[in-house]
């Protein structure tokens, strides 16, 4: 039997992954394929019970498992732990580098019954529907980074080999390919070098895909144009922490940090999870917003198990409930039903079944 391993965290983490878990099993239970659920640590929930952020059994069993389906990590109680031992560098990126998930895809759709919701105007937010593919195992996260003593001081380093450019550009032309034909690569190239060699490749890459549109656009005025004119945007491509910053951004032109799920992939494994974090000031009070890891798991049975009818029940189940105006507090607006974390996961599994 296939098995996802399941790595809930910390704060809001411990609460949305089961609601995602329960989806997941209610779709599949009419389904040929059966998946076998696994929990194991990651983040400052194992560094407490196992005395680091990825335990060596973690990553045995995700670096075995299908997939891997995560919720968030960190928390002000691993604040003031060295770099290096923190759930997100320790944990998240010591993940994402043994399972060298170079591609994070993240989609942001706006769904009609959330235009209302958005602190956007209407007419700037419906129709938005982009994908940022995000470059997640190099860059600044990656290179060299220390102090020194004489005089103090601080340095990251941001660099990119040829190869890491090449596939995640090679990427973003074929899924700009398979959607509208548009591929806007994100860089600072009128200052970083590592972004003038970013648009060297892949202008030398677009000679493959003379039938992608592609433009470069500087990450400041991307910035803007992406709460300006959204819809102008099909497939983003962008380096590690670019994309970090605009997919925080992006996710408000769906309405909430809530809604926006993801993939992590390398061609062979994905690793699923919301982009959002584990939002400690919401955490433990069943009020945090489930559906972008509930839409991850839709994700998960698309890219890792090719079950495209069932992922589409889920995204059809989610935009059902809230068609029928329930909400988690971040979406709710006078009026609006609003749900708490379990009940939310509730009313999905509810509306799978529903025609
Ligand atoms: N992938 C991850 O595991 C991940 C991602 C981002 C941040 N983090 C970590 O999470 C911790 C908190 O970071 P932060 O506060 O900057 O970002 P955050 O995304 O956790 O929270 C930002 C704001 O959005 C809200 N929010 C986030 N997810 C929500 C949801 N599902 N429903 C409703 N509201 C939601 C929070 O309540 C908060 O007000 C830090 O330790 C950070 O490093 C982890
Ligand atoms: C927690 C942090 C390391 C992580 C990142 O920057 O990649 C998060 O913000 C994300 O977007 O997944
Ligand atoms: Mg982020």
């Amino acid at each position: 039997m296939p098995k996802v391993v399941v790595l809930p965290g910390d704060g809001i983490g411990q609460e949305i992954t089961p609601e995602a878990i329960k989806v997941l099993n209610a779709v599949l239970k009419d389904s040929a394929v059966k998946i076998e659920f696994e929990n194991h640590l990651i983040g400052g929930a194992a560094i407490d019970e196992a005395g680091k952020a990825l335990p060596d059994a973690t990553l045995e069993a995700a670096l075995a498992a299908d997939a891997v389906l995560l919720g968030s990590v960190g928390g002000p109680k691993w604040d003031t732990l060295p770099a290096p031992q923190r759930p997100e560098l320790g944990g998240l990126l010591a993940i994402r580098k043994a399972l060298t998930l170079f591609a994070n895809i993240r989609p942001v759709k706006m769904l009609p019954m959330l235009v209302e919701a958005s602190t956007l105007r209407p007419e700037v937010v419906q129709n938005v529907d982009l994908v940022v593919l995000r470059e997640l195992t190099g860059g600044l996260y990656f290179g060299e980074k220390g102090r020194t003593k004489n005089p103090p001081s601080a340095f990251d380093t941001l660099i990119y080999s040829e190869e890491e450019i090449r596939r995640i550009v090679e990427l973003g032309f074929q899924m700009a390919r398979q959607r509208r034909g548009k591929l806007c690569s994100v860089d600072k190239a009128n200052v970083l070098e590592s972004s003038r060699f970013w648009r060297e490749i892949t202008l030398d890459v677009a000679q493959k895909y003379p039938e992608v549109e592609l433009t470069h656009m500087y990450v400041d005025n991307a910035a803007m144009q992406l709460v300006r004119y959204p819809t102008q945007f099909d497939v983003i491509v962008t380096e590690n922490m670019f994309g970090d910053i605009l997919t925080d951004l992006a996710s408000m032109l769906m309405g909430s940090i809530g809604m926006i799920s993801s993939a992590s992939l390398n061609g062979k494994k994905g690793l699923y999870e919301p982009a959002h974090g584990s939002a400690p000031d919401i955490a433990g009070k069943n009020i945090a917003n489930p559906l972008a890891t509930i839409l991850s798991g839709a994700l998960m049975l698309r890219y890792s198990f090719d079950l495209e009818e069932e992922a589409k029940l889920i995204e059809r189940a989610v935009e059902r409930v809230l068609e029928e105006g329930y909400r988690t507090t971040d979406l709710a607006k006078p009026g609006d039903k609003v749900l708490g974390t379990r009940e939310m996961g509730d009313a999905v599994v509810a509306a799978l079944g529903k025609k």
